[in-house]
């Protein structure tokens, strides 16, 4: 099977294909989730929450990022794998480069990085220099000590339209793929209908081109505080590659996510 690009979701959003995203962070589910045709895998920063038991993704370094995108790597063959650049690892350009080139050379063939306006230098001197870069916009979990809490963004009149406005900057300075986590249903639907990049949601929704999970909601096994957003696929299946299927399945027919997951 090709492998999937930038292209390949392109050409999806394009002819209305929901595509299917996952965390993961070692080579045996990465594997697994590779084989079963989940097309997008992320090397989250969500893993100093779910691997290292923090509150919050702040503790998570460059190297944890490093070496958990070396093992996903080694265990898949179709996916697009995206590395997430971790907390204060590009907070300026300089810096950006050369963390983001650690990431590409442990394996990822996209980072993604959280925040809007401010990075629009950085994603277009990565991207100019052979870095894809993915944004994410909305609930940006690095900034849960700005917005006090893991809270919905974009509710406001004044704070949708700015974040449409950052999605369409992002998108005019190379950024190639964007993920919305936790925003309201009708802002999502409207950035994905105003952007040619797909757009990915988490909590966003069912109106954007793709969806994404953390693996560890998708099979049940997150200790404390589950999203109420996300789903637990091993419940129904009972064994982990029939989850995998199942949540691809749903969110290619449009069953996942229904309205008990979007926030209104
Ligand atoms: N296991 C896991 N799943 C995730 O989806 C996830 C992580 N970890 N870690 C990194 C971020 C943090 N995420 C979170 C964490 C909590 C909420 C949360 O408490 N949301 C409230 C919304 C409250 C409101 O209405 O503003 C909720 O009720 O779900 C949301 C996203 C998403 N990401
Ligand atoms: C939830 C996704 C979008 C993420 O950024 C992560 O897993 O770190
Ligand atoms: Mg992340």
């Amino acid at each position: 099977m090709s492998k999937v690009t930038s292209s390949t979701l392109i050409k999806f959003k394009k002819e209305g294909k929901k595509f299917t995203a996952l965390t993961a962070y070692d080579a045996s589910f990465a594997g697994a989730f590779d084989s079963e045709g989940v097309d997008v895998l992320l090397v989250g920063d969500s893993l100093g929450m779910v691997l290292q038991g923090h509150d919050d993704t702040l503790p998570v370094t460059i190297a944890d990022i490093a070496y958990h995108t070396a093992c996903v790597k080694r265990g898949i063959s179709r996916a697009l794998l995206i590395a997430d650049m971790p907390f204060m690892s590009y907070s300026t350009p300089q810096q950006t480069m050369e963390n983001a080139a650690l990431l590409m050379q442990a394996g990822a063939s996209m980072v993604k990085v959280e925040g809007g306006h401010w990075l629009l230098e950085s994603v277009k001197m990565l991207t100019e220099r052979g870095i894809p870069v993915c944004a994410h916009l909305g609930l940006t979990p690095q900034s849960v000590n700005v917005f006090g809490g893991f809270k919905v963004q974009g509710r406001d009149a004044e704070n949708a339209q700015r974040i449409l406005d950052e999605a369409k900057a992002l998108q005019a300075a190379g950024a190639q793929l964007l993920v919305v986590e936790c925003i309201p249903p009708q802002l999502a639907k409207t950035i994905t209908e105003a952007l040619t990049i797909p757009v990915i949601g988490i909590g966003a929704g069912a109106d954007t081109d793709g969806q994404i999970l953390v693996m560890h909601d998708v099979l049940g096994i997150s200790s404390g505080y589950i999203p109420r957003f996300s789903k637990n696929y091993l419940k129904q299946t009972g064994e982990i590659r029939s989850a995998i299927r199942a949540y691809i399945d749903e969110v290619a027919d449009g069953t996942f996510p229904a309205e008990e997951h979007t926030f209104n």
